[in-house]
C-alpha cells in the first residue's frame, strides 16, 4: 500500500445558516499532509475543524481552492478513505465480527475470506474472544476499538478521525492513543486527526495544525519532532513535549478565547 499526500490548497467553504445568510466556515485553508504522516488538526469548538474532514473526504465540495488527495482533486466520496467519527458508528444489530467484515462485505469480497479478515482485526485491536458479543455488551473504548478494527480492516490510505476518543476517559484515552499509533505503524494511512485536546494533538502527531476561532483559517504549523515509537504516558514527560506545549498552547489559547467570548455573548 503507498501512502498518499493530502494537499488543500485556498480552501474556503460556506454554508447558509437557518436565517438564509451565507456564513464562511473554513476560509482560505491551505496545508498538506506528507504521505503516511498523521497531522493533528486542533482549534476552539466550532470553528470548522469537522468541515475540513468533510472536503478531504468528498461529501462537502469547497466555494474555492482545492482539496486533491494522492495529487488528484477531490470529486466524490474517495474510495481510499477511512473514516472514524465521535459516535460509534457500529451496526447495533450485528456482532463484533460482523461489523468488522461489514466493509468487506460490501466491496464483495467473499463471506469466508471476509470474516477471516475481519478475525485477524478484531484480534489486533485487543478484541479476541468478543467476536461474537453485540456492540451494547462493550464498554465505551471496546466500541472504539470495534469502530477502529472496521475502518482499518478496509486499508484506507487516508484515515480521517474526527474526536474518535471523546467521551472516553483519560486513562481509556491514552491506551487508545497507543493502539492507534501502533495499528498506524501497521498500514501507514496518511491520517487527518481532529481534537480539541492539545496533549492528545502532540501525543500522536507529526504536525499539528492549529487553527483560529470560526471561519478557521490556519493560524500556524508545528512539526512535533518527539521520537516514536511514543508511549502516550511517557511521552508527556519528555523536555520536548513540555516545550512543544507551551508553543502550540501560545498560539491556541488566544483562539480559545475569541470562541469562549463568543460563546458568552450568545448565551
Ligand atoms: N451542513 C452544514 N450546514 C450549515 N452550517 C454548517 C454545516 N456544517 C457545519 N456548519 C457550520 O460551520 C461551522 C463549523 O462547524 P464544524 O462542525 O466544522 O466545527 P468544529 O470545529 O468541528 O466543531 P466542534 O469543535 O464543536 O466539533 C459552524 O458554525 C457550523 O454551524
Amino acid at each position: 500500500m503507498t501512502p498518499v499526500p493530502i494537499v488543500l490548497d485556498g480552501v474556503t467553504k460556506r454554508f447558509a445558516s437557518p436565517r438564509g445568510e451565507h456564513r464562511e466556515a473554513v476560509r482560505d485553508v491551505s496545508f498538506r499532509v506528507e504521505p503516511g504522516s498523521f497531522t493533528a488538526v486542533i482549534g476552539p469548538t466550532g470553528c470548522g475543524k469537522s468541515t475540513l474532514l468533510s472536503l478531504i473526504c468528498g461529501t462537502e465540495r469547497p466555494e474555492s481552492g482545492t482539496v486533491s488527495v494522492d495529487g488528484r482533486p477531490v470529486d466524490g466520496i474517495g474510495q481510499d478513505i477511512g473514516f472514524v467519527f465521535q459516535t460509534d458508528a457500529v451496526f447495533p444489530w450485528k456482532t463484533v465480527l460482523g461489523n468488522v467484515a461489514a466493509g468487506p462485505r460490501f466491496r464483495g469480497v467473499p463471506r469466508a475470506r471476509a470474516q477471516a479478515l475481519a478475525a485477524d482485526w478484531v484480534r489486533r485491536v485487543g478484541l479476541a474472544g468478543f467476536e461474537r458479543y453485540h456492540p451494547h455488551q462493550l464498554s465505551g473504548g471496546m466500541r472504539k476499538r470495534v469502530a477502529l478494527a472496521q475502518t482499518l480492516v478496509n486499508r484506507p490510505r487516508v484515515l480521517l478521525m474526527d474526536e474518535p476518543f471523546s467521551g472516553l476517559d483519560v486513562q481509556t484515552r491514552q491506551i487508545m492513543s497507543d493502539e492507534l499509533l501502533s495499528l498506524w505503524e501497521l498500514t501507514r494511512p496518511s491520517v487527518v486527526f481532529v481534537t480539541h485536546d492539545l496533549e492528545e494533538a502532540i501525543t500522536l502527531a507529526d504536525k499539528v495544525v492549529v487553527l483560529t476561532a470560526g471561519p478557521a483559517t490556519v493560524k500556524e504549523e508545528f512539526d512535533i519532532d518527539l521520537p516514536r515509537p511514543r508511549d502516550a504516558r511517557e511521552i508527556r514527560h519528555h523536555p520536548d513535549f513540555v516545550r512543544l506545549h507551551e508553543l502550540v498552547w501560545k498560539a491556541l489559547r488566544d483562539e480559545v478565547r475569541v470562541a469562549y467570548e463568543r460563546g458568552l455573548g450568545a448565551a
